[in-house]
């Protein structure tokens, strides 16, 4: 079971399980992307050695979707992470991802990988399939492997209330972190990010929470997650999986001297 990997010593690796339970200091995700295995490993290889807490593969980019090229790929990228947690990542189309997939085959893929042992944490599209969402979750809950459910606007930013509304009726259905992304259009659409992100932090705290406004208006949200609380932010390594994700080796630093603990 990956998620029983956890152990609680401090020299140990961080896992999606300390994200799980909101532990420590804000953890840097960095995204990898390969359409090939050859790509991808060289894309783990990278991230492994550029020292990120943990490593998104964005599914949604590689190849084929098809469950045993998936778990064999991803057998490949566990080799070379030296032991640095994985999150498994399908994105869709419809949340900004590569690849449309059918609920029936996105339960098929999550629940091998999750049966496989191979991953840390899975993400889940709060508003994908309610009932192929919910299998998922049920798969990952009986393996001991973490859910991040996620909900992404690439168009607009909801008002802080409608966030906060958004991110506790991701709690109630049962994810282990619950993440939104938004598109920024004025300064205040960070602002109201920013201050959903605080409200989820402090009066909302059965999950821990991930949040980022994208875009270039939205990179200060990416800096600003020791602050307002959310715990864990995405870098980049050479290729952004979304817009307006900082280089991992600047972001690292700002967070560094943000940081409150
Ligand atoms: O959900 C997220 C957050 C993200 O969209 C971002 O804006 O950094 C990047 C994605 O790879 C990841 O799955």
């Amino acid at each position: 079971m990956a998620g029983a990997s956890w152990a609680p010593e401090t020299d140990a690796p961080v896992t999606l399980r300390d994200v799980t339970l909101g532990r420590g200091p804000v953890k840097v995700i960095v995204p990898i992307v390969g359409e090939t295995t050859a790509e991808l490993v060289d894309a783990a290889a990278a991230a492994a050695a550029a020292g990120p807490d943990i490593v998104e593969w964005r599914v949604d980019g590689f190849g084929s979707a098809q469950p045993d090229a998936v778990l064999a790929a991803a057998a490949a990228v566990v080799d070379v992470l030296g032991g640095r947690p994985l999150l498994f990542t399908f994105r869709t189309a419809a949340e900004g991802g590569a690849r449309v997939i059918a609920p029936e085959a996105y339960v098929a893929l999550h629940a091998a990988v999750i049966a496989a042992g191979l991953v840390e944490a899975v993400d889940v599209e709060h508003r994908f399939d309610v009932a192929a969402g919910d299998a998922v979750l049920a798969a990952a809950r009986a393996a001991g492997v973490a859910v991040i459910g996620s909900a992404h606007d690439f168009a607009a930013t909801p008002d802080a209330d409608a966030l906060v509304a958004l991110l506790t009726a991701m709690q109630h259905r049962g994810f282990d972190v619950v993440k939104a992304a938004v598109m920024p259009h004025d300064p205040g659409d960070v602002l109201a990010l920013l201050d959903a992100t605080w409200t989820m932090a402090s009066a909302h705290r059965a999950t821990p929470v991930i949040t980022m406004a994208m875009g270039e208006l939205g990179a200060l949200s990416r800096m600003a997650a020791p602050v307002v609380g959310s715990c864990a932010t995405f870098a980049m390594l050479g290729r952004a999986s979304a817009p307006g994700q900082l280089p991992l080796a600047e972001l690292k630093p700002i967070l560094a001297r943000l940081s409150m603990d």
